[in-house]
């Protein structure tokens, strides 16, 4: 098999403050990912955009903030967004489709499962999938907002060798250099720490959304399902080839040396978690750095309503949110058993429940 790379391509490369579409940003970016294509890469591409490029064909001034607007501004958007690819790819002899995607598909293995089938066979075919955020369904607690996470569940789900993620900056610094010029670039990143967290900012732009801080995020999903990323900039003329190979104007992030299976990539970055539960400082030491599974005598507050194996989110004393399992108890049992000791649980509750309120092996520390 070949190999595949994932790209996407932000609003602030594709767009300026006054929207609309930069076409000839279009067919640079059209004729790089036409070099790695005819160089034997399967690519895929996650495109912003669509509300950029429509905003103003609809009569508004300034890039909406409002959920409607935002999604009306899109629905004009996407389509001239599509268009300019289908006739900047297709002048190189490529084809493209539209795949557009929600963060509820992925909650959903079973829509996971089709949207990946229908990739496959667009690439089987020699046909580049475009990707974006459907704006128009997308609600705006359910939202991805930006296409930086997308595009990491993307090339996790494709199994990607890399995600390159475009941008109008050439790397992450040590600050927004926007605001602190002696900024540096971190050329490598081994390990996405609470500092590297730390010295990502929102965007600069008018245009664009989640900023550095959404790309460290999307890195950090990306790295942990086994897909090293690049975030930074092309201009020239076979910077993309050159940025697939390691020679590109940005920041390299590496795997993690574990990475996770599907199955716990699905659980800590796809599902939607229904009840939250604040354990003390034994339990999240017990769960997060020593492997063991959470016992009920750990537990201090259950929130939410769910049932045994649904999906919950842990969080430390602070609140702080340290993963995320599949539960064994409902949330009524679990306010019962709160606290307790095993041999009290197992007084209470008879021998035949499992005694983990979430297993090691259903667990995931984020
Ligand atoms: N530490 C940082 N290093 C580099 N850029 C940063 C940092 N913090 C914030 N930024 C901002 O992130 C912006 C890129 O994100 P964004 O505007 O959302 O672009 P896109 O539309 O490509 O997603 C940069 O232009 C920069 O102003
Ligand atoms: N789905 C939206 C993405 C919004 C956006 O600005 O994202 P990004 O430029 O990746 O921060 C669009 O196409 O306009």
């Amino acid at each position: 098999m070949s190999a595949r790379i994932v790209i996407k391509i932000g609003s602030s490369s594709l767009t300026g403050d006054e929207g609309g579409l930069n076409e000839r940003a279009i067919s640079y970016f059209a004729s790089e990912i036409a070099s790695l294509y005819k160089a034997g890469y399967e690519v895929l591409l996650v495109t912003s955009g669509a509300v950029a490029a429509g905003f103003r064909e609809i009569g508004y001034l300034f890039r909406p903030t409002l959920l409607h607007e935002k999604q009306a501004a899109a629905a004009v958007g996407q389509a001239l967004l599509m268009q300019a690819y289908r006739q900047a790819f297709g002048s190189h002899g490529i084809r493209s489709a539209q795949i557009l995607l929600t963060r509820n598909d992925f909650h959903s293995r079973k829509r996971m499962g089709n949207a990946s089938m229908t990739v496959e066979e667009l690439l089987r075919h020699g046909v580049i999938p475009v990707f974006n955020e459907n704006d128009t369904v997308s609600v705006d607690e359910l939202k991805f907002g930006d296409n930086d996470m997308l595009s990491a569940l993307v090339a996790n789900m494709v199994k990607a060798q890399h995600l390159i993620i475009i941008t109008d900056i050439d790397g992450l610094y040590t600050a927004d250099p926007r605001k602190h010029p002696h900024a540096q670039r971190l050329d490598r990143i081994e390990v996405i720490t609470e500092e590297i967290h730390l010295l990502a900012g929102g965007s600069g732009s008018s245009v664009g959304t989640g900023g550095m801080r959404s790309k460290v995020e999307a890195a950090k999903v990306a790295t942990r399902g086994g897909v090293p990323v690049f975030v930074g900039r092309i201009q020239e003329n076979g910077d993309m080839l050159k940025t697939v190979e390691g020679q590109g104007q940005g920041s390299y992030f590496d795997t993690t040396l574990s990475s996770l299976p599907m199955k716990k990539q699905w659980l800590g970055f796809m599902s939607t978690p229904l009840g939250s539960i604040r354990v003390d400082q034994g339990a999240e030491e017990a769960l997060v750095h020593g492997g063991h599974s959470l016992l009920p005598v750990g537990v201090l507050t259950v929130t939410g309503s769910f049932h045994a194996g649904d999906v919950v989110e842990v969080l430390g004393p602070d609140e702080r949110v340290l993963g995320r399992g599949i539960v064994n108890y409902d949330d009524a049992q679990l306010h019962e058993i709160k606290g307790l000791s095993s041999s009290e649980v197992l007084q209470k509750l008879g021998g035949f429940h499992r005694l983990e309120v979430i297993h090691r092996d259903e667990w995931v520390t984020l």
